[in-house]
This record gives structure tokens, sequence and C-alpha cells, in this order.
């Protein structure tokens, strides 16, 4: 499996967003650094899930960056991207990873270090850990576990760890110093006044 990119930007589908211009942009920026969740509504339809994510992976594809779809793993195996991401609502870890087959890249939720090594241990190739700071973006989470909590899922786990939940490239080198391997972001990009500069600032506190 190629190695996964580090800035995870998630697609912003809330009424009024354009996710198609915000992924066109990221990807002018952060090239083959980049996966692209495409997260809908869970009032959207399997139809509107399917037809997004043909679009992002067809921008996607010639910057080589990943597309990965969130909770819809039939969505992502009828459209052919890399993998899924799935957490506590969807299927289970392991159930997920017989639909996606040895080689899809799997995502597992996992704010703990118990619950980290089960997933690994069920077959997440990384894993999605936060909320690491307040979010506006999901409501019904958990107090943010901070870059503390990041480290000691980072220490449970031989994957890669993905911070989320209101990360800003500012609290990039934190959670990086924690042991994150990368961030997921929303509204770091999506609602940012120029989404290519604020993906260009993500990139830049990942690589420096
Ligand atoms: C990278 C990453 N981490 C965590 C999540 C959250 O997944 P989940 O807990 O299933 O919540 P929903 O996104 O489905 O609302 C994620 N999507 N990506
Ligand atoms: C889907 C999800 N799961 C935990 S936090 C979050 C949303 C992250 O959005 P933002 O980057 O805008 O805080
Ligand atoms: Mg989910």
């Amino acid at each position: 499996m190629p190695s996964l990119g580090r800035l995870h930007l998630i697609t912003d589908t809330r009424p009024g967003r354009d996710p198609l211009a915000v992924v066109r942009a990221a990807l002018t920026v952060a090239h083959a650094d980049l996966v692209v969740q495409v997260r809908v509504e869970d009032s959207a339809t399997d139809r509107e899930a399917y037809d997004l994510t043909r679009r992002v992976l067809a921008l996607c594809t010639p910057y080589g960056a990943t597309c990965l779809v969130n909770d819809r793993l039939h969505v992502a195996l009828a459209v052919g991207a890399a993998g899924g991401h799935v957490g506590a609502d969807d299927l289970p870890v392991a159930a997920a990873r017989r639909v996606l087959g040895p080689t899809g890249v799997l995502g597992a939720t996992a704010r703990a270090p118990d619950p980290a090594r089960q997933a690994v241990a069920a077959g997440a190739s990384y894993l999605g850990v936060g909320p690491c700071h307040t979010t506006s973006t999901k409501t019904g989470l958990p107090d943010p576990i901070g870059p503390a909590g990041v480290r000691a899922v980072v220490d449970a786990v031989d994957v890669p760890v993905i911070a989320i939940g209101g990360v800003t490239a500012a609290r990039v080198p934190a959670l990086r110093a924690a042991g994150a391997y990368g961030v997921a972001v929303v509204g770091a990009v999506s609602a940012a006044a120029d989404p290519a500069l604020a993906t260009a600032e993500l990139i830049e506190a990942l690589t420096c």
C-alpha cells in the first residue's frame, strides 16, 4: 500500500458549501500529500454520495491523491476509491475490513488506547483520533482529548494516527509533537477565505 497522505480533507457538504471547489483548491497545493475523505450528511442519498465520490476521485487521480469514503463502504467500492473510514455507528472494523478486502485503506475512529488497539487488531490501517479540540462541525462529541490524548493512542498502536477535531495550522506542531502522523480537517480548509492558502499552511506545518 502506498504511504498515507498526512493531510486529510473531509468534505463539507452542509448547505451553502461547495465541496468540489474546496477539493480542487486543496489539490493544487497538496497534491499526493492529500487524502480526501468524502463525508456526506446522514440525510444524503447513496446516489448523492456516489455522484460526489466519483467527482472527487476524478479530481484526485491526476494528482496521485487518495480518495476515501466516510461510513458508506459500498460507495467506496462502487466508485473504486482507495478505502473508507468507520466509527462507532458504522460497520465494526473487522466487518469493514472484510468489505474492503486486505488491501483497502481502512480508517477507524478511536479516542483511547484500548479501543485503538482493538481497532488495529481488527484491521484498521490508520486511526482517526479526537476530537483533539472543540469543533463546531460535528455535534454530540465527547470532551476534547488534546495532544495528551493523542499521545496516549500513539503510544498504544503502530499505525498512523490522524488527529481530528478543531485542527488548525497553529495547532499542528503540538499534535505532531504528540506523535500524530497527520491531521484531518473540515473547517480549517472548507471555511477558509482562501482554501488553497489554508491548505498550504497546513502542509507547511505538517512537513517542516
Ligand atoms: C480521520 C477521521 N477521524 C474520525 C472521523 C469520525 O468518524 P465517525 O466517528 O464515524 O463520525 P462521522 O464522521 O461518521 O460522523 C472521521 N470521519 N475521519
Ligand atoms: C467528523 C469529526 N469527528 C470528530 S471531530 C469531526 C469534525 C472535524 O471538523 P473540524 O476540522 O471543522 O473541527
Ligand atoms: Mg462514521
